[in-house]
């Protein structure tokens, strides 16, 4: 098995992790995600992907820009019950970290689906205290279930997807308890096991994440059909062994030329790859291994 390097700045938790620990695993997350490459439509190393507007290093930028936020919606959950109170501060937090990341980015959606992705999982960290998926993932959803009554009414691509397609998006993952955050870190660790490096162990999550999730970005491009190319693409991966075989790298070769003709970009896939990296690091620093 691979040995993982430490994470930089990285301290072992003594007891249950405090803010600051939160938030600077909530933004390496982030960063580790925007840098593995190659995926599939989306920014990585290698370029913009399925977007125009898109760069690593506004990538980069916006992932900086969020650590304080994420130190305040953990410090919330610390201190706060599962209740309104608290759903309404993260709401509030959510929203003004989404105006300093269109900020940095001169008004781009880098980390409009990661921002609530990993809110709701360091503040729901915070507020077990410990690390138990279960847990963590049950005091997310519980989160994302209490309705925000200072929530303005936007309209979205999500809200737009659930009219057309009723896929319920980045609030139905959270108020399930993120099982497809959950999917991914199975993945990862069994492709770790399988003696995996951590690149090819990563993508796998990431594949296995993009051929179950209704991903609302891909849905919002390319409706059903994209949907299906990607899920079915990801999965033919799967298949074939993962990125590690010969066959396995030529189905991801075939599926990122898939998503870039379709223009597409499975966005929401990338933020529960962050959040599994995020689960995962918090668990490594928790068994100290
Ligand atoms: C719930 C959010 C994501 C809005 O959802 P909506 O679907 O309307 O927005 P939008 O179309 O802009 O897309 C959200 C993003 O979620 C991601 N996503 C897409 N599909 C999925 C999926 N199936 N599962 C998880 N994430 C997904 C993508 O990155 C996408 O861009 C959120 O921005 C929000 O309500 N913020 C308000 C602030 C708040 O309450 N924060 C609380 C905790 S931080
Ligand atoms: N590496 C990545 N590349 C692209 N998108 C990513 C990446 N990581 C996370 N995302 C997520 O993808 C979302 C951006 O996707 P997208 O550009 O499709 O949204 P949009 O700007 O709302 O829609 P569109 O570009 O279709 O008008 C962000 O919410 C972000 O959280």
């Amino acid at each position: 098995m691979q040995t993982l390097e430490p994470l930089p700045h990285a301290v072992r938790f003594q007891a249950a992790p405090v803010p600051c620990e939160l938030a600077a695993l909530a933004v390496q997350a982030l960063v580790d995600e925007a840098e593995l490459t190659p995926k599939p439509g989306l920014v990585d190393r290698r370029g913009s992907g399925a977007h125009h507007d898109l760069t690593l290093d506004l990538m980069l930028s916006s992932a900086r820009t969020l650590r304080p936020f994420f130190e305040a919606m953990a410090a919330a959950g610390l201190h706060g019950r599962v209740d309104h109170v608290l759903r309404e501060e993260l709401g509030s937090l959510g929203r003004d970290a989404e105006a300093a990341m269109l900020v940095t980015t001169c008004g781009v959606n880098t980390h409009r689906g990661a921002i609530w992705a990993l809110g709701l999982l360091v503040a729901a960290t915070a507020r077990t205290g410990g690390f138990d998926l279960d847990e963590i993932g049950g005091a997310a959803a519980q989160l994302a279930k209490t309705p925000d009554r200072q929530a303005p009414w936007a309209s979205s691509h999500g809200a737009n997807v659930l009219l057309r397609f009723g896929a319920t998006g980045a609030r139905g993952e959270a108020i399930a308890g993120f099982p497809h955050a959950r999917l991914g870190l199975r993945s990862l660790r069994a492709a770790r096991s399988r003696g995996c490096g951590e690149r090819t162990a990563r993508l796998d999550a990431l594949l296995s994440i993009m051929s179950r999730l209704n991903d609302t970005c891909l849905l919002h491009r390319g409706g059903t059909a994209t949907l299906e190319a990607a899920q079915t693409g990801a999965q033919r991966v799967l298949d074939l062994g993962g990125y590690e075989t010969v066959a396995g790298r030529q189905a991801f070769a075939a599926l990122d030329a898939v998503l870039m003709q379709r223009w597409a970009s499975p966005g929401g896939a990338a933020d529960l790859l962050a959040a599994t990296l995020f689960l995962d690091s918090l668990a490594r620093q928790w068994e100290g291994d």
